[in-house]
């Protein structure tokens, strides 16, 4: 079992959350790099991309507070069966939002979108992106589970997270570490998406929730638990989640909030 709860780090707003959202993830990129050479991230769409953009393009304040983007290996939670252009894409989001803004000179990641040939088959979709982390995971060798050094993830209004919905036969996989979804209750209905036991195998998860539309939701995931994806997380990785959310969202959820140091 793992140990204590996740954190939960509420903060005024986006502009003070942005800051601790970057200085966590630069704490896991130094803790990848140091691993392996490399600092293997998966990214969500929604919300999260402006809100990562604003903590990771911001200007270092010093060497250590640097985003070293060169190390950086991108792949994507999950992710929706469209075009990399279409406006439902989870790879254009991130793009458009963070991966055209990173200035000259900063270095640029290793990017992963899923491959569209495979657009009209989710199975076989899923499959290939599979293959691109068994590439990158296990270069060879049999690994069990991928090790992401981060997940970074959203929270819906339903509880969902990265493609996996409350109620979903899909949250009871167990072998695939990537799924097709053809029924997704939030339109697109076409997807592929991490399945949980990638998500807890990560070495550190950060969810980034915002906005009071997130209330209800948090008081579900954080008090009762429900078995709602994100609560099924949270259980599963303890102290190694953390959420980043501001007070709208977490306003009355009976809860132990951090400070974030
Ligand atoms: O459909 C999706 O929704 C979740 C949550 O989005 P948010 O806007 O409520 O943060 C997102 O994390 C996921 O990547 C996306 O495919």
């Amino acid at each position: 079992m793992p140990g204590k709860q996740a954190n939960l780090f509420p903060f005024n707003d986006v502009d003070a959350l942005a800051p601790a959202l970057r200085s966590h993830i630069i704490a896991c990129q130094n803790a990848g790099i140091t691993r392996h050479n490399v600092f293997k991230i998966g990214v969500s769409g929604g919300s999260l991309p402006s809100t990562l953009a604003q903590a990771l393009l911001a200007e270092p304040t010093s060497e250590e507070d640097k985003v070293q983007f060169d190390k950086w290996e991108i792949f994507f939670a999950d992710e929706r069966a469209v075009p990399l252009d279409h406006e439902d894409s989870n790879y254009a989001l991130v793009k458009k939002e963070l991966l055209d803004k990173i200035p000259a000179g900063w270095g640029q990641p290793i990017v992963h979108p899923i491959n569209t040939e495979f657009l009209n088959d989710t199975q076989e979709l899923a499959d290939q992106y599979e293959q691109v982390l068994v590439n990158s995971f296990a270069k060879g060798d049999s690994v069990k589970l991928p090790i992401f050094d981060l997940l970074l993830l959203g929270s819906g209004p339903d509880g969902h997270t990265c493609s996996l919905f409350p109620g979903h036969p899909l949250l009871r996989e167990t072998d695939a570490w990537v799924a097709p979804i053809e029924d997704s209750p939030k339109p697109p209905p076409k997807r592929i998406t991490l399945t949980l036991p990638v998500i807890t195998h990560s070495v550190r998860i950060a969810f980034i929730a915002t906005g009071a539309a997130k209330k209800d939701i948090m008081k579900q995931i954080f008090e009762e638990g429900n078995g709602l994806p994100c609560a099924l997380v949270n259980e599963a990785t303890g102290e190694r989640c953390s959420w980043f959310t501001d007070n709208a969202a977490v306003e009355g959820v009976a809860y132990p909030r951090r400070g974030f140091l």
